[in-house]
């Protein structure tokens, strides 16, 4: 997603060059347990959102996390091509995990 690559070249521009104001820059400021702390709390939103119902806020609370992913990526020095490498490496592989369940249920 287009929208993706965009937030993290400013999560990363925020490393390179700090903004005044910037909450990306105070969560970097805090540290890593900041961060986790908030990847935390925001993953519990995601939940009640779903338990909710609600697909506007479970859209509202998804966004919101992955932002504090990105954020935790770019303090990890972890690039989203990575990420997609990873994801990639797994292409293929869901199938036979579906197979496998459908043998383990005979
Ligand atoms: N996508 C986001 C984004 N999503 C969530 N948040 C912030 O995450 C915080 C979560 O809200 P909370 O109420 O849980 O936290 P809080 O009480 O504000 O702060 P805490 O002390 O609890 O951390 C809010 O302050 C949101 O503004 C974000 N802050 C910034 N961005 C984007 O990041 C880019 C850089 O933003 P700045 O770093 O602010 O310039 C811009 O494109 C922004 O739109």
């Amino acid at each position: 997603m287009e929208a993706i690559n965009r937030l993290m070249t400013e999560i990363r521009a925020r490393q390179t060059t700090p903004k005044v104001g910037s909450y990306t820059n105070y969560l970097f400021d805090k540290g890593e347990d900041k961060i986790l702390k908030k990847i935390g709390e925001e993953a519990t939103e995601v939940v009640i959102a779903a338990k909710n119902d609600d697909k506007a806020e479970i859209l509202l609370e998804v966004a919101d996390l992955t932002y504090h992913v990105l954020v935790l990526l770019a303090e990890k020095n972890i690039s989203l091509a990575e990420l997609a490498t990873e994801l990639e490496s797994r292409e293929g592989k869901l199938s036979k995990t579906t197979d496998r369940k459908a043998i383990d249920t005979l």
